[in-house]
């Protein structure tokens, strides 16, 4: 499987500028032989919280046409970041995966939200778990930002056979160290692969945020990684026999004893 990482800067509450840079990163950047291309969280909107009632999408529309559409066009399957979406009783940080055929396969709403950017005061919390979906045969999932501060989040996918995490991120950069630290853990304590897509740049609210984009492979080693503060498109070809070489040579998922954990 081959993967695009897309690392860019958010244009604050400018929804437009935002879809019209990722469709100008799309045609600038060659897309032959890449199966998925990954976006970063809230991309169409940055953390522009205090319009974010007008700003979000509505059910997902209309940002998940666009994303079908540059799916078909460029053949390539794309874990969309993430998306202030309004649906129900209030505004969910949404991300979503469409196939290289423009088919919607999979949605999941940030259950962890950020406190520290404030997003409890202005979004409400996803329901539902966060699930397993298939691209090209492969089992994989998403999470959101936060979310990387919980391992059974991620353990949960794996147990369900996850093959890769992609993390979907605003992370500011004065948190980097917990950044790079936290992906290495996931991907060497569950052996797979994380994929990391992260924003640059600082937002008017004084966030900066960390680049640092990332793809580590299941024995925790950085494989490609992007700087603090360019915009940047990691390319890189993941190897799915070599979660099975690791698992093989060590064999933690064989070696578990759920008796003994309070979550097993
Ligand atoms: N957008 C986010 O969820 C940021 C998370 C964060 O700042 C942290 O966990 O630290």
């Amino acid at each position: 499987m081959k993967i695009a990482v897309l690392q860019f800067e958010v244009e604050f509450g400018d929804v437009e500028a935002n879809i019209e840079h990722v469709e100008k990163v799309f045609l600038n950047t060659n897309l032959d032989n890449i199966d998925t291309v990954v976006l970063p969280e809230m991309w169409t909107t940055g953390y522009d919280l205090e319009n974010i009632q007008k700003l979000a999408m509505d059910n997902l529309e209309p940002i998940k046409g666009v994303i079908q559409r540059l799916a078909k066009k460029y053949s390539v399957n794309i874990i969309a970041g993430s998306v202030a979406n309004t649906k129900g009783e209030g505004v969910l940080n949404t991300s979503f995966v469409v196939n290289r055929d423009g088919e919607f396969i999979h949605e999941y709403s940030k259950i962890h939200l950020v406190p520290m950017l404030n997003e409890p005061k202005y979004l409400v919390g996803g329901k539902n778990k966060a699930e397993v979906f298939e691209l090209d045969g492969e089992k994989m999932g998403v999470v959101i930002c936060y979310d990387l501060r919980f391992p059974e989040l991620f353990r949960d996918l794996a147990l369900d056979g996850a093959k890769i995490i992609f993390v979907v991120a605003e992370w500011p950069i004065e948190r980097t160290a917990h950044w790079l630290t936290l992906l290495q853990a996931r991907a060497i304590e569950n052996q797979c692969y994380i994929v990391a897509s992260n924003i640059i740049g600082k937002q008017p609210t004084g966030t900066e945020f960390a680049g640092k984009s990332i793809i580590i492979n299941p024995f925790g080693e950085i494989m490609n990684q992007a700087t603090s503060n360019e915009e940047e498109v990691l390319l890189e070809q993941l190897d799915m026999e070599y979660i099975n070489r690791i698992r093989k040579k060590i064999p933690i998922f064989k070696s578990r004893r759920t008796n003994y954990y309070k979550f097993n």
